[in-house]
Formats: C-alpha cells, structure tokens, sequence
C-alpha cells in the first residue's frame, strides 16, 4: 500500500518504509518567532515568474500541483537565503477538515487553515530528481492561508477544480502567474529541512513567510471538494493532507526581519 494520509498509511507510519522520517532535519516545523534569530545578512526574495511557463494542474492524489516548464530561467527564485538560481517546478498545498487545522507549518503552536507551497530547484543540478538528494537540492516558499475576503487570485486555480476531482486527472493550465499568490510582505523565517511527503529527502532550504495570505470559507470548502480516491473507487475527500511538526533536533531558525 502507498503513503497517505489516513492512519493505516499516514505520518506516524511513513517512518517503515522511508526510516528518514526519523532524521536529523525533518520538516515541517513549528516556529517560534521569539527563538527565531534575525539575521541582517539575508536578503530579500527574489521572486520572477513568467506565467507563459505554467503548463498544467494535477490531482496526484496527495493534494493538487500546478506543474511549470523548468528548462529555462523564465521562473526563478534568487536571494533570500539561497545562492543561485532555482527554478519553480511546482506549486501545491496542504489544508484541512475544518478552518483550524491544515498548515504544515505552525506559528507558536498556530494553526493556518492552509498553506501554500512553491518548489524550487537549484540549477546547479541537472535536473529537479538530482536536485531533490542533495543538501542545497531544493528551496520551499511556504505561504500561509487564513479565512477572510475571497482571494480572487487563488480562484482561478479553483475554478479548474471540476475537471480534476479524482486522484489522476489532469489538465492544462495556462498564463497563471504564482507571484499573485504571495502576501505583500516577503518578510520570512528560513531553515534547513526537509520535503514534508514522502520520500522525505533533507533538501529542502524552506522560506515561510510571515504574513498569510486570505482565503474564504467557501474558498476552502472547494478544496475540501477534490478527491484522495480515484474514479471508481470509493469516494474520499481530500482533506487533512499535512504532515504535523517534526523535532526541530537543534537547528537554527533565522528570521529575515526583526
Ligand atoms: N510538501 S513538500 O515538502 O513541498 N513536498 C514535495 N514533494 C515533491 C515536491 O515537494
Ligand atoms: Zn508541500
């Protein structure tokens, strides 16, 4: 049987078939802004997304992504925290059965209703599979959902939702720019851990940030409308697909802002 999310394959059993669930890095994590260091030398973001590179939205039967083309530097990421240049491969997310659980990230114990991942990958590597084993492979910006004015932005994913309702589907998905996702405040925390599914690499430079971006009850409700199951079989909602807090085992968290 595959990973999931229900207690016969979910978090606390990913450790039997991938043992770095138990590893030195893991993510996500919970933040606490008071022990979170501000660090003057980190720069700001840089984010550049063309939306001509956005290709398609999948239910992988986790959560849904959008898929970018990455064989070009048309969508990057650069600064931060990071050196280089990474590129945008995909971005997903993570939410739950009810407004007060659903981020993989918490904030002093806070939960967001959701939470926003773009996945970048160094282009020092050959590829994103080559990327994603090495320490430095991968850069995560994490964004936070929390329920107020509908976000405009977001909908247009949502509204591609019908057509990919059961794990599998899949559709094309154009002129998207993920930039109007983000909050207008890029201040972020930023430490070394890990992917938060399987197969759980410690790759990932992750940048949270701070500021969460709104969406409605209603918004989440659609979420809430896809599917784990595929046509066919028994029908189950996808919800509650986040990985909780893992041991941060000693790593700094640093801030960008004081
Ligand atoms: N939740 S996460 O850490 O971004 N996980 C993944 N898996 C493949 C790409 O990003
Ligand atoms: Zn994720």
């Amino acid at each position: 049987m595959s990973w999931g999310y229900a207690a016969n394959n979910g978090p606390d059993k990913w450790a039997d078939n991938f043992p770095i669930a138990n590893g030195p890095r893991q993510s996500p994590i919970d933040i606490v802004p008071g022990e979170a260091s501000y660090d003057a030398g980190l720069k700001a973001l840089n984010l550049k997304y063309d939306p001509s590179t956005c290709l398609d939205i999948l239910n992988n039967g986790h959560s849904f992504q959008v898929t970018f083309v990455d064989d070009n530097d048309s969508s990057t990421l650069t600064d931060g925290p990071i050196s280089g240049i990474y590129r945008l491969k995909q971005f997903h997310f993570h939410w739950g059965a009810s407004d007060d659980k659903g981020s993989e990230h918490t904030v002093a114990g806070t939960k967001y209703p959701a939470e926003l991942h773009l996945v970048h990958w160094n282009t020092k590597y050959a590829s994103f599979g080559e990327a994603a084993s090495q320490p430095d492979g991968l850069a995560v910006v994490g964004v936070f959902l929390q329920i107020g004015a509908e976000n405009a932005n977001l909908q247009k994913v949502l509204d591609a939702f019908d057509v990919i309702k059961a794990k599998g589907k899949q559709t094309s998905f154009a002129d998207f720019d993920p930039a109007t996702l983000l909050p207008g405040c890029l201040d972020y925390w930023t430490y070394d851990g890990s992917l938060t599914t399987p197969p759980l690499l410690e790759s990932v430079t992750w940048i949270v940030c701070k500021e969460p971006v709104s969406v409605s009850a209603e918004q989440m409700a659609k979420f809430r409308s896809l599917l784990f199951s595929a046509e066919g079989e028994a029908e189950c909602c996808m919800v509650d697909n986040y990985r909780p807090p893992q041991p941060l085992k000693g790593r700094a968290v640093r801030a960008s802002f004081k």
